[in-house]
């Protein structure tokens, strides 16, 4: 259990490198012919994953936070373990049904809970693949041109392991059915299999064409989806606080929520500066982003005015239900919350000091719950599961 005293956070932090670009990165390297340097990754459970799974395919010289990768003659037998990373599970599964050879792919803790059955089904009108409790067994082979459909309303990491499928082999079509959940960060693939020369076309049907080649060097940006619990703790205890580290697209709508709460933030090359206050409510929808509803709700949590959080159906296939274990961080706090149909309502301030938080076991949550034990005073259960994607973040809080 970690106990935090309430009072103010403020300064100057690290932002953690982004995770899923950090892990496209190393994907899209292993791939692609030439040698790619990738500078500032940050050694987090879920991109180690990452990198064991592709280490059948690619040799990685790793130098601290530096990662030069080349793509090498693939190993035929590769078993590796994704322990609870769900990027890369899914887009291991896929990719490797596109390599000749046997594949073995463990998982464990929260991700033997989450969808995978769907795309399962569809890799298997391509090869054989079998699923097991914890693993997924793969005969690669090579595919030629993919021609597939897959639901978009689960989990956008089906589309992104299909398209990286189709940029190993020959290109393809996927075809995303139903609506389109979680999508910004399928534009994030696209992004990085263009930054690989690769073609992609985002439109009804997604078309991946063109071989990957290195771009040579890469620079992980920052992850403000995780820092921005450092913006919440500080601004809401009138602190200062500044974050170094560029900007990622993914993480843009965060700082636009910040602001329309009425918080002074600004941004420049490489940092992002938050003081002043929460002082208004927001409706937003987030489901193109939903790794932002855990700062989100925490920031509205701070204000009286009501807030509306649309777009969180899919939070469910989390590492926690986190509908539910959002909802319970803001009632701990003594803030008013709700969920109706694809919507969770939010009307604070908090009424509650020196409480005891739960991480259920999911590294957001648990950061969500550091931030709030910064803010009223309290106690997390469990901040292990913070390893999963920002393992310093502790050091940061109980530093101040
Ligand atoms: O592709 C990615 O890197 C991610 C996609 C999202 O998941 P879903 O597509 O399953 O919603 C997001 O929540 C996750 O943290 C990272
Ligand atoms: C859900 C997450 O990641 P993944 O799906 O890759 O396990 C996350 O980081 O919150």
């Amino acid at each position: 259990m970690l106990c935090l005293k309430a009072g103010r956070l403020e300064g100057r932090f690290q932002s953690p490198p982004s995770k899923p670009m950090s892990q496209r990165y190393l994907l899209a390297a292993a791939l692609a012919e030439g040698e790619t340097e990738i500078t500032r990754i940050e050694w987090s459970d879920d991109v180690v994953a990452t990198a064991r799974a592709v280490q059948p395919i690619s040799s990685i010289l790793i130098k601290g936070d530096r990662a030069v990768v080349s793509r090498r003659e693939p190993d035929f037998y590769r078993a590796f373990n994704v322990g609870e990373s769900g990027f890369t599970l899914r887009t291991a599964v896929s990719v490797y049904a596109g390599i000749p050879g046997l594949t073995a792919v463990y998982f464990g803790g929260t991700l033997r809970g989450r969808p995978i059955d769907e795309l399962i089904e569809v890799l298997r009108k391509l090869t054989e693949v079998v699923k097991l409790p914890g693993a997924v067994i793969i005969k690669g082979k090579e595919l030629g041109r993919l021609e597939v459909e897959i639901r978009a309303d689960i989990s956008s990491q089906y589309i992104s392991g299909l398209m990286f499928l189709a940029a190993v082999g020959s290109g393809g079509v996927i075809k995303p059915l139903g609506e389109r959940k979680s999508w910004s960060f399928v534009e994030a693939t696209a992004e990085v299999l263009r930054a690989f020369r690769a073609e992609v076309k985002l439109g009804e049907y997604i078309e991946v064409g063109g071989r990957m080649k290195s771009p040579g060097k890469l620079a992980v940006p920052g992850d403000f989806s995780l820092s921005a619990f450092l913006v919440v703790a500080g601004v809401a205890t009138g602190g200062e606080v500044e974050i170094r580290g560029p900007l990622s697209k993914l993480d843009e709508p965060l700082v636009n929520a910040f602001k329309a709460m009425g918080v002074d933030i600004t941004t420049g090359e490489g940092w992002v500066r938050a003081k002043g206050g929460f002082y208004r409510g927001i409706d937003v929808n987030l489901s193109d982003n939903p790794d932002l509803v855990m700062p989100t709700a925490l920031a509205a949590g701070m204000v009286e005015e009501e807030s509306t959080i649309r777009g969180v159906e899919t939070l469910r296939y989390k590492e926690s239900n986190r509908i539910a274990t959002v909802i319970d961080v803001l009632e701990r706090l003594g803030v008013q919350v709700r969920h109706e149909k694809d919507a969770i309502y939010i009307k604070g301030p908090p009424k509650r000091r020196d409480v005891a938080f739960s991480s259920h076991g999911d590294h957001r949550i648990g950061l969500m719950a550091l931030a709030a034990s910064k803010i009223v005073g309290g106690c997390v259960d469990d901040i292990s599961p913070v390893a999963k994607s920002w393992p310093a973040a502790v050091l940061y809080f109980i530093s101040e």
